[in-house]
């Protein structure tokens, strides 16, 4: 019988063998917040599943995706003024261990990454996931928002050199986003779409780091 769907992303057989270096930020947005956290949680156990140290993932919240684009060109920025501000010559380099400087009152639940009392590297972030859920409602505003923060992360990144993962749901009823999510209310719980955003940022963060130096 014929597949069901051609539809689907082919895995990468390959480890990243540098995984264990990277330092990703995860920020997301607290509306709609069940599938915010399923999602999250997706993107932090594939993370972790491919070598990121639990102390190298940090975790930001906004209000809501319209504040993504900002906050992540913010975290960019940030990220590389720690890892300059890190002494390269007392304290060896910009992957340093140092207390981490930030975190995340905000959440709980999850599996510890990093909080303000374990040693996380200092270095700017390799990749960023920008997590939200949009769900369509009566006006344009969805249409809106979508359109802007697509386009405005997709901006990010090329601005800044430092890959952004489109980890934004653009749903157009609950069913679409909890199904997205690994929360489907039917038989189906449908696929965590927050692995694919944590195997993205690594595989991102990986040859970019490569290719950025000729090694391609
Ligand atoms: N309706 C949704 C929003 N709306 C809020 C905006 O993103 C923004 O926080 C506000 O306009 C202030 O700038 N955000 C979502 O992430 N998802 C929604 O469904
Ligand atoms: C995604 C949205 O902006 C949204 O859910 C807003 O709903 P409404 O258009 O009904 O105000």
């Amino acid at each position: 019988m014929a597949d069901k769907t051609i539809k689907g992303l082919e895995p990468l057989a390959q480890t990243f063998e540098g995984a264990s270096q990277l330092r990703i930020a995860i920020v997301h947005a607290r509306w709609n917040d069940k599938v915010i956290k399923a999602l999250v949680d997706g993107a932090i156990a594939a993370l972790l599943k491919q070598g990121v140290k639990e102390e190298n993932i940090v975790l930001k919240t906004v209000p809501g995706s319209y504040e993504l684009p900002f906050a992540c060109q913010k975290l960019i920025a940030g990220g590389k003024a720690q890892a300059a501000n890190a002494a390269p010559s007392l304290l060896g380099g910009a992957t340093a261990n140092l207390l981490s400087l930030v975190d995340d009152p905000a959440r709980t639940g999850t599996p510890g990454p990093e909080s303000s009392s374990t040693a996380a590297a200092v270095r700017e972030f390799d990749a960023v996931i920008a997590v939200g859920v949009l769900i369509k409602g009566s006006t344009m505003h969805f249409e809106y928002i979508c359109d802007a923060v697509s386009h405005g992360l997709m901006r990010v990144q090329l601005d800044t050199g430092t890959p952004v993962v489109f980890g934004v749901l653009t749903a157009l009823t609950d069913d679409q986003a909890l199904e997205r999510a690994g929360l489907g209310r039917g038989e189906n719980k449908g696929h965590n779409h927050g692995e694919d955003w944590g195997n993205a940022a690594v595989e991102l963060a990986s040859n970019a780091a490569q290719w950025g130096k000729g090694a391609i």
